[in-house]
């Protein structure tokens, strides 16, 4: 999916929701668990009651490699039921050497056919560079993640010479990674936890689109990051994950899924409407 097919979705469905399937067997409700493929079940469910509210599906890669080979077949018919017209991230947080990366890009791009795929920069261009090299397919590379942890590294104060202040790490990470492929090709991963780097990471990256985490479960304000983040092509992928897929646990857990969905689908074509017009 090109930048502009993204957009004409989020205009289409007044929507910059991504949902992520972060599918926890534990948390599937009892009347499923019996079903061939209960994980499958889940989101077969929670996607036929959210597509037409969302311009995203997050697996979240780690709820399904816990369940060994069957996790993969779950992800794959997962993967497979999701409507063309709906982007697709693979949250795998991969990067290595080049070889490594190659066969990650494989796995993800060829063997499974996901759009996206979140990398970590910290092994530097060439274990970034085997993702990018797939033709039509997008990397969302981490600059500053939502989690506590992302103050021990991405916030330390780095001094290059080159800006009026001295920026902290994620900062290089945007600066540096934004010339080895378009905004075309390459997003970033900003948590919704941080509204007050928003306006750094915007300075580096006006044109990029920002996959941003965090919201809801997280604590993270939508109105913070749609106001402080959005740019003329929206440029915001907000994912929720829990306060969505498991808003309820009982035999009615779809429709309230979509419920929650539509909360925050209504409060986002208002931003739209407010910063876009
Ligand atoms: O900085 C990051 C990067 C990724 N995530 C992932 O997003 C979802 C968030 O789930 P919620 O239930 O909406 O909190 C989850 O898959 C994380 O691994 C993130 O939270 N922060």
């Amino acid at each position: 999916m090109t930048k502009e097919e993204l957009f004409t979705q989020i205009k289409k469905k007044q929507s910059y929701l991504c949902v992520g399937l972060d599918t926890d067997i534990q948390k599937i409700p009892a009347h499923l668990r019996n079903t061939e493929d209960p994980v499958f079940e889940f989101n077969r469910r929670i996607i036929d009651a959210t597509a037409d509210l969302c311009v995203a599906y997050k697996p979240n890669i780690a709820f399904y490699e816990a369940l060994g080979p069957k996790g993969w077949v779950s992800l794959e018919k997962t993967l497979n039921y999701i409507p063309e017209d709906i982007f697709t991230i693979a949250d795998a947080k991969r990067g290595d050497i080049g070889n490594t990366s190659e066969l990650y890009a494989r796995a993800f791009f060829e063997n499974l056919n996901f759009d996206s795929i979140t990398v970590a920069p910290y092994m530097g261009e060439d274990s970034v560079k085997p993702f990018l090299l797939k033709t039509g397919k997008w990397v969302i590379l981490l600059a500053l993640t939502s989690n506590p942890g992302s103050a021990d590294f991405q916030l330390l104060q780095t001094d290059d010479g080159t800006a009026d202040y001295s920026r902290c790490l994620f900062e290089n990470v945007l600066a540096t990674s934004k010339a080895w492929a378009s905004d075309e090709q390459l997003m970033y991963v900003v948590g919704a936890t941080r509204p007050d780097f928003i306006q750094r990471v915007r300075e580096i990256v006006p044109d990029h689109f920002l996959l941003v985490p965090g919201v809801g479960a997280q604590g993270g304000s939508l109105a913070e990051i749609s106001r402080l983040g959005m740019n003329q092509h929206c440029g915001l992928l907000v994912n929720s994950s829990r306060n969505i897929i498991y808003a309820a646990s009982g035999p009615d857990f779809a429709e309230q899924a979509r419920s929650a969905a539509l909360l925050v689908q209504q409060e986002m074509a208002d931003y739209l409407n407010q910063y876009l017009g």
